[in-house]
């Protein structure tokens, strides 16, 4: 049994963190500052889990007191920059809080499994890798098999692949799969997503910056892909980069080599580059706001997430598993969905995917006070939404959207427009400028 330890000061989150990894089979100790940790032996445990803020010393000072053991960062203060900056520390993997459980279970499996495989030899690897499903994603239709298998194939081959899919479809998911069933499973795995670095930003973030290399007071300042190195980066939307960060992306897949904003030196990195998009990048070709080279770059493979309509029964295996998610979260244990409440899942077309469908089971188990969820708890706009697309994959989402929106911008409010498409109410009006789709005005 792997023994870990949890360094947290905060009583409350501890505690929560400590039953949920005691849940999951692992042995667990804890201490709310780095001296009490020290006590304990950092060396004895298999895995520690510290927050930044800690009274005395910073959790992340554990990282170099630890080693060789891995430490896995934990802080409320998320951002691309601390998690660039806990990784160049040294520490294992970084986690935002609040963080979600399935997702803290993943890495932890991970980072336990990055250990056990130093220990072991590559074929023995190879086999552990082969017997077990893909961990975390839930799915047993057709598609979502063929997903499965194709991930267990690309995993080990080392090339860059493309993951189409709507959004919320599992498209990271998917990338985390891959990224811990290869070679590079014990390597960092940073996830950044494209559309939301503002284009000024977003070339010092992905290349890193380089000040006065013309004056001798240089200052450098690594970016994500060198933060990748010996591991996997997930560029999700990679269809909103701008043309000037499409080159630099390029040079990266074509040399192995990465410039620093402000620099004239190239260094060589070892990243594996996943991408993602659920735009159409033959199209943006085709329009030439996609570079043609950069798109055969990235699509060595593809790996294509089929909408939720489309995954038959998976549906509701997917909301049994989502509710037990949100009810181990909300501490909601024995809450059950009602007959209803599953014809009505199975009924709607989940526009926003499986995100859509985790947020409506979350908000139920909020809004549900007895042990049985109805179709009214999850808030599915019962009827109000247009039938699924005659042609399946003919009509894309945005259209989608539009009908959607324009179905029932009269009667809900953008907070439930927003809700029902399982998207955030700043994404709902970014969509709405973006399709000149402007929100109507009180009369
Ligand atoms: N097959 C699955 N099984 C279990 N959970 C899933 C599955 N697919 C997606 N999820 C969950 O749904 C949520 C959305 O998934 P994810 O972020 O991977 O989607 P995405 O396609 O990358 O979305 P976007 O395009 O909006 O970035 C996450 O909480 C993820 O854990």
């Amino acid at each position: 049994m792997s023994r870990l330890l949890i360094i947290e000061d905060e009583e409350v989150i501890r505690r929560q963190l400590a039953r949920l990894l005691a849940k999951h089979g692992y042995d667990t100790a804890e201490a709310g500052s780095v001296a009490e940790a020290e006590a304990l032996g950092l060396q004895d445990f298999d895995l520690i889990i510290a927050d930044v803020r800690l009274p005395g010393v910073l959790g992340t000072e554990v990282i170099e007191r630890a080693r060789p053991v891995p430490v896995l960062i934990m802080t409320s203060f998320a951002s691309i920059r601390s998690a660039v900056e806990c990784i160049q520390k040294g520490a294992a993997d970084y986690i935002a809080k609040p963080f979600d459980h399935d997702e803290m279970l993943l890495t932890i499996a991970r980072l336990l499994q990055g250990g056990l495989q130093s220990r072991q030899n590559a074929a023995l690897k190879k086999d552990v890798a082969r017997d077990f499903p893909v961990s975390g994603m839930v799915g047993d239709c057709a598609a979502m098999r063929a997903v499965s298998d194709r991930i267990q194939r690309v995993a080990g081959a080392d090339i860059t692949v493309l993951i189409r899919g709507e959004s919320g479809t599992g498209k990271e998911l998917a990338a985390r799969a891959i990224h811990e069933r290869s070679a590079r499973a014990a390597g960092p795995f940073i996830a950044v997503n494209c559309a939301a670095i503002p284009d000024s930003l977003i070339e010092a973030e992905l290349f890193g910056h380089e000040k006065g290399a013309f004056t001798g007071a240089t200052q450098r300042k690594q970016g994500l892909v060198e933060a990748a190195h010996g591991g996997t980066l997930f560029m999700d939307e990679v269809g909103e980069l701008a043309p000037a960060v499409q080159a630099r992306l390029l040079r990266v897949l074509q040399e192995g080599e990465v410039r620093m904003v402000g620099s004239t030196a190239s260094r060589k990195v070892d990243v594996r580059v996943l991408a993602a998009t659920h735009r159409d990048l033959e199209q943006m070709v085709r329009e030439r706001t996609f570079r043609e080279d950069l798109y055969y770059r990235l699509k060595v493979m593809e790996l294509m997430l089929p909408p939720l309509r489309e995954r038959g029964d998976d549906v509701e295996r997917l909301a049994r598993h989502l509710l037990e998610r949100a009810a181990q979260k909300l501490n909601r244990g024995g809450i059950r969905l009602s007959q209803r409440a599953l014809a009505a899942i199975r009924a709607h077309h989940w526009p926003g995917n499986v995100r859509e469908l985790g947020n409506a089971v979350e908000r139920a188990v909020i809004l549900c006070d007895g042990p049985t969820i109805e179709p009214e708890h999850l808030a599915i706009p019962v009827g109000a939404a247009p039938p699924p697309p005659a042609a399946a994959g003919q009509t894309s989402l945005e259209d989608y959207f539009r009908q959607f929106v324009l179905q029932n911008q009269d009667r809900m409010t953008e907070s439930d427009l927003a809700k029902a498409l399982g998207i955030s109410r700043k994404t709902l009006w970014e969509r709405r400028s973006r399709m000149n789709l402007p929100r109507r005005r009180e009369p």
